[in-house]
């Protein structure tokens, strides 16, 4: 059985980048990995409704924490019988962004604490309800709010690509990421471990503290 690996951070954190570095050297060592990202996009229709809902073309339904939260839940609800074959056939499933995320963002949006009661309402819908797989190890990419923001802004023009309403909101990307500090510390879900993503990665200290041990 493989090992379920989720990056958690800010928009422009660097979770992309940490995941294919990780990837690459966990193949280096000759471990079978496989990769995924949430929300799906172009994969799974609610996490196209998430991008419409994202980007203002759902109407009220943004202002909706525990809608948008159903939205992202159902789009890993719909990928959990994936997921828990890919665990079968592979050493490690390394995910961009997963329960948490929904955690993080919905309580900062309620002005709640990792220890709120949304956070609770996460852990029960998507873990008991949905049935979806428990990270066995959770990675808090963490970097100032302004650098998170700088690469955010450096991709969106790199990219083309327009930034949506949560990625816009400094204040909301603030408070998340003082959700996310409470999650790691509590070990919400599973270990955490906190990297520093302010400058290059080094992905061999993380692979020697938890991933040489387990076995393929
Ligand atoms: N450690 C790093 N140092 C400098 N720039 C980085 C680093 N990691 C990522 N970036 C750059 O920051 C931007 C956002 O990175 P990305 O991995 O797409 O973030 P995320 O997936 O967290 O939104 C990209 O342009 C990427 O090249
Ligand atoms: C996966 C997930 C993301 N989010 C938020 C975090 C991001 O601000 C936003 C979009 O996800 P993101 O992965 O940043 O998509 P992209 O950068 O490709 O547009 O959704 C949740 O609120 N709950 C979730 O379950």
């Amino acid at each position: 059985m493989g090992k379920l690996v989720v990056i958690e951070g800010l928009d422009g954190a660097g979770k992309r980048t940490l995941a294919k570095a990780l990837t690459d050297a966990l193949t280096a060592r000759g471990r079978k990995v496989a990769t995924g990202a949430f929300p799906r996009y172009d994969e799974d229709v609610h996490a196209d409704l998430v991008r419409d809902a994202l980007h203002g073309r759902l109407g009220d339904l943004t202002d909706s924490v525990h809608g948008m939260a159903v939205l992202y839940a159902l789009d890993r609800r719909g990928a959990a019988d994936r997921l828990r074959q890919e665990l079968a056939d592979h050493d490690v499933v390394l995910l961009d962004r997963y329960v948490a995320s929904n955690a993080a963002y919905g309580a900062a949006r309620l002005r709640q604490g990792a220890d709120g009661a949304f956070v609770e309402w996460v852990r029960a819908f998507e873990v008991d309800r949905f049935g979806v797989p428990v990270p066995d190890l959770q990675l808090l990419l963490r970097v100032p709010r302004a650098v998170a923001a700088d690469r955010a802004a450096h991709r969106e023009s790199a990219e083309r690509r327009e930034r949506d309403l949560y990625e816009s909101d400094d204040d909301l990307q603030g408070r998340c990421a003082s959700v996310y500090d409470g999650l790691a510390a509590a070990h919400w879900l599973s270990p955490w471990e906190v990297v520093d993503g302010t400058a290059e990665v080094r992905v061999e200290g993380l692979l020697d503290r938890h991933f040489t041990h387990w076995t393929p």
